[in-house]
Order: C-alpha cells, then structure tokens, then sequence
C-alpha cells in the first residue's frame, strides 16, 4: 500500500486540478444568474464526484459545515476510492469561494483545495478569523496580530524600503472594518477594498503584479486555513486568530478540538508537513482567468502548488462539450 505522502508526490499533485476544474465548471454555468445556492451546490456535487475518482481514503475537514447542515462535503465526509484501504488524506475545500461573486459575476471567484497527510489541517470552526499576510521575502516576525494596523504597515515598510504611504492594503469591505480601514487611511496607506473573497486576497500579496503589499482583516477561518496552505507553498507571513461573536461559536470551537481560543497562529499551526493547493478560476481575477466557453470548448485555469517542493504549476485546460 502506498503511503500518503508517496500518494501526495505521485497521484495526487496534478489530479486536484481534475477536481478544481470539475466544481469551476458546474459553477461557470450559474455565474451572473444571482442564485448563489444553485452556483455552490453545482460546485459541491461536481467536487464530490471528482473526489471520489481518485485513489485515497479522503476526510473531509474544511467542508461546506456539519453533517446535519450540509448534505455533501461536510465535515467528516469520507471521500476517494479507497475508503479504508488508501492513503490516509486530509482535505480543506471550497467548491465555491465567492457565492456571491458568482451570483454577480464579480472577479476573483475560485474552486479552491487544499490536501495534506492526515491531521496536517487545522480543523477549524466556522468562525470568524482576524488575519494578517504578506508574500514572500520579509524578514521574520514583520507582520504581527498584536501590533496596530499602522506599526504593521510601517514594519512592512521599513522592510520593503518604501514609505508607509507607498504600501496597499487589502481589507474586504465590510462595515466591521470601519475602524480599521480609517486607522490604515490615517496611516496614508492604500486600501484595496474587495467585496468578497480573502482567499484570492491572501495569495495575491505573494504576486508583485498585483500590487497589494499586506492583506489585513476578519474572514472566515476555513478560508483562512486554506489561504495558509496556498501560501506555505509560494512562501509568505500569515498570522490568524479565531474571533468568537457569542457562546455558541467558543463552543463550536472546542468541539473541534480547540482547546486556546486566543492562540494567533502562524501559517504551520493551520497547514503543516507536506500539503498541495488548487484552485481553478470560476470568474476572472488576480490569480486566474475564469471559465470561458468558446464555441464546443470550454476553457480554465488552474494553479497547484505543493509546500515540499515549491512548485508551482499553471493548467490551461481545454475540455470538448460534445
Ligand atoms: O461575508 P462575511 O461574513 O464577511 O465573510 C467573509 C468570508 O466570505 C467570503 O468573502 C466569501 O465566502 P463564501 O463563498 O462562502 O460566500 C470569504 O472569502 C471570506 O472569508
């Protein structure tokens, strides 16, 4: 029997773009028609058809929500070919990060994956998240959850050799963010205010071109454990820390095993030892094009990354209608 990291080098790398593609395309046909629940229920059954092809006994551990909330893809759903007899996989998925983005037609809606041997990901509720990240090439410790948003933006930087007021931020635009979109405006730093989406956002501060130096805000937790796994692979400072809004939510998070609410984790406490992320671009965005259909072909775009090697390879895919 194959172990779950062989199965990781050699099955599974490219085959998760199969399974990104697959939910991209069921969701492309609902993009623009304001229905958010048919768009990621097309994703969801098409990811979890694509799932189950592939050789590996999969658990489900970032899914669309508990097992009485979510008829697939919940947390805990065995999926693959080899229920009890593959490699051991763990998964974090979204078959539609960006409901509402699909619904609109807006950018930067993705199918996104991540994978790792078992109990490499953070289980995490879903739950609100405080996050910070940066791309790759700052010094250790530059971004920090405890600071302000201006000492975050002036380390970054002093870092980076520029003023404070030559640094964007991206913060999605929600009202909760009031404060903080006044402290980092305050601060003289551009602010990138995105409707939908922190996944996109997180990976987007690894790539110059998109010119966002520092993501900064509170998302969801499961996207912040996906967005981690995406940048443990292109390198990069990320530090997340679970935001409880009532009882019910400290308690949702200690059934997961959370025993420190408070802890600020670092990008190995949510994804660790070797992982792989994909994402396929449902509608067009910093990372990716979305799907496009050109007379009996439809096209995608894809990324897989794998944190062991650091690879990092982009998938234009052409797939028949007929
Ligand atoms: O919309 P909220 O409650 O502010 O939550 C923010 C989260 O929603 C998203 O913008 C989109 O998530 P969905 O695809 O589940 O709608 C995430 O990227 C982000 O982490």
């Amino acid at each position: 029997m194959q172990t779950a990291s062989q199965n990781l080098d050699r099955v599974l790398v490219l085959e998760m773009v199969r399974v990104t593609e697959a939910a991209a395309i069921a969701a492309s046909s609902l993009v623009g028609r304001g229905n958010e629940k048919a768009a990621d229920a097309a994703a969801v059954e098409a990811m979890r058809e694509a799932l189950n092809s592939l050789y590996m006994d999969g658990t489900v551990v970032i899914g669309e929500g508990e097992r009485d909330e979510a008829p697939m893809l919940y947390i805990g759903e065995k999926v693959g070919s080899a229920i009890g007899s593959g490699p051991k996989i763990d998964i974090a998925l979204d078959p539609l990060e960006g409901t509402t983005i699909t619904a609109k037609a807006g950018p930067n809606a993705l199918a996104v994956l991540a994978i790792a041997e078992e109990g490499c990901l953070l289980n995490a509720p879903d739950v609100y998240m405080d996050k910070i990240a940066v791309g790759p090439g700052y010094p250790a410790g530059v971004i920090d959850l405890d600071r302000t948003p201006t000492q975050n933006v002036e380390a970054i930087a002093a870092a980076k050799g520029v003023r404070p007021d030559q640094i964007i931020a991206c913060v999605l635009d929600r009202p909760r963010h009031e404060k903080l979109i006044a402290e980092l405006r305050g601060c003289g730093c551009g602010i990138m205010l995105i409707p939908d989406g922190d996944v996109a956002a997180v990976i987007a501060t690894s790539d110059p071109d998109t010119t966002i130096d520092v993501y900064m805000g509170q998302g969801g937790a499961p996207e912040g454990v996906l967005a981690a796994a995406a940048l443990r692979c292109v390198g990069g400072q990320f530090k997340g820390r679970l935001f409880f809004r009532n009882d019910d939510e400290r308690a949702r998070a200690a059934k997961w095993g959370i025993a420190d609410l408070d802890k600020v984790y670092d990008l190995e406490d949510l994804a660790s030892g070797d992982c792989i992320f994909a994402a396929t671009g449902v509608t067009d965005g910093s990372l990716l094009e979305g799907v496009k259909r050109k007379g009996k072909v439809m096209t995608t775009e894809s990324v897989v990354m794998r944190a062991s090697s650091g690879t990092v390879r982009w998938v234009k895919g052409e797939h028949r209608l007929d």
